[in-house]
């Protein structure tokens, strides 16, 4: 690890970067979203003028004294307050950004709005366009293969699901935004991840989220296959302890998911009613741990934590925030060994991730020399997707 551990750290300084294109132009339209989704008053209009002009040229302030988690928020920040949001990492400038734009709508203060979430009109829309709509009536041919089958497929499911998210779909276009084909993997360790949960093996799997709607539907439909077909006697499923990174599913948003399986028809009913028993007899478990919200990289997860991790025969990342704070938020060179690079985790990890920033390890010379040659953007444009485990 120690050759590779100087890659620079990403941040949003240099104009045309990717990084650049999420603070600079997705944030504002982001705002502006929001704002048309709710009856805001005006204060409210006015906290969110504020956030957009700060964040656009301004340097970052600090939370107010008696903002909630100021004490934390102080000790992350400590060495970007006053700075500019793009001068900062990338991870910690997207992460605060979120923070605030909560505190702007008046999710923490005592009041109506405490505890709206901000993303939820569009997490809701999600779980009811006509591609959801699809996704699960599909569900009646899938669960009728074999079981092996299933598990090749609903794994995808759960993959490609991870193209959906709002964030993303707020600057993508064509093919990226409707996510039409899917082209091969860039890198597909699936056979390692399933030999990691034997049929009749009392695993415990970990799965830790990344997005509502559209993401989060498919990933319970694979905790579903997995305890249903007996690859693991319990999940823990972890999602944020609050809204963040528009789409990333909170508890609410897994018992919306629910409510839309078990209220289907066909297959994804029975999902739904089998996983709405696993949770009642506790073979499923609904966490939300409080640093998911952390603009940290697992590498610095707290005690409890690890503990948590260690005692999971697999965790499965999500996404690519995941990704990117499992890994570390750099420009690794992309042939870095992804066990080398999570070899600090305490046990078996995955990452199901479609490509959507800067970060990437793993991959083999010739992989990196095809899509060099053939896609400017191939790490962030979300049409490619892996499977990696580090055992
Ligand atoms: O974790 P997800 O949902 O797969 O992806 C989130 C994400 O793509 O959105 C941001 C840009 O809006 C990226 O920086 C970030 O990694």
């Amino acid at each position: 690890m120690s050759d590779t551990v100087d890659a620079p750290v990403i941040r949003a300084d240099e104009p045309g970067s990717f990084a650049r294109s999420v603070l600079a132009e997705r944030h504002p339209a982001l705002i502006e979203k929001v704002r048309d989704a709710f009856p805001y008053g005006p204060e409210q209009h006015r906290a969110l003028d504020a956030l957009r002009d700060n964040s656009a040229e301004g340097t970052i302030p600090p939370l107010a004294p008696t903002a909630y988690d100021h004490d934390r928020w102080e000790v992350w920040g400590r060495e970007h307050f006053g700075r500019s949001w793009f001068d900062v990492p990338f991870l910690w400038a997207e992460s605060y950004f979120y923070r605030r734009l909560l505190e702007a709508v008046g999710y923490f203060a005592d009041g109506p709005w405490r505890g709206i979430d901000p993303f939820r009109p569009f997490k809701q829309a999600e779980l009811h366009t006509p591609q959801a709509e699809a996704e699960l009536a599909a569900l009646d041919d899938v669960l009728r293969r074999p079981a092996g089958e299933q598990a090749q497929v609903l794994v995808h499911g759960s993959l490609w699901g991870n193209r959906a998210d709002l964030g993303f779909r707020l600057s993508a276009t064509g093919a990226e935004a409707t996510g039409a084909a899917t082209p091969p993997l860039v890198a597909d360790d699936a056979e390692a991840l399933w030999s990691l949960l034997p049929v009749g093996s009392p695993a415990t799997l970990c799965v830790v989220a990344d997005n509502a709607g559209r993401e989060l539907l498919p990933d319970l439909v694979l905790i579903d296959h997995v305890l249903h077909h007996g690859r693991a006697e319990r999940v823990v499923l972890q999602v944020k302890p609050y809204p963040y990174y528009v789409s990333d599913a909170t508890t609410e948003d897994v018992v919306d998911c629910l409510r839309r399986l078990a209220g289907a028809k066909g297959a994804a009913a029975g999902v739904g009613g089998r996983l709405w028993a696993a949770l009642g007899d506790g073979r499923l478990t609904v966490r939300a741990h409080d640093f998911f919200r952390a603009p940290l990289p697992y590498q610095e997860m707290p005690g409890d934590l690890r503990r948590e991790f260690a005692g999971a025969t697999l965790t499965v990342m999500k996404g690519d925030l995941n990704y990117r704070r499992l890994v570390g938020d750099r420009m690794w060179p992309p042939t870095t060994s992804f066990a080398d690079r999570t070899g600090y985790f305490p046990g078996p990890v995955a990452a199901l991730r479609t490509l959507k920033s800067d970060v990437i390890v793993g991959l083999d010379e010739p992989t990196v020399a095809t899509l060099d040659a053939r896609e400017d953007r191939w790490r962030t444009s979300g049409a490619h997707a892996l499977i990696q485990v580090r055992g």
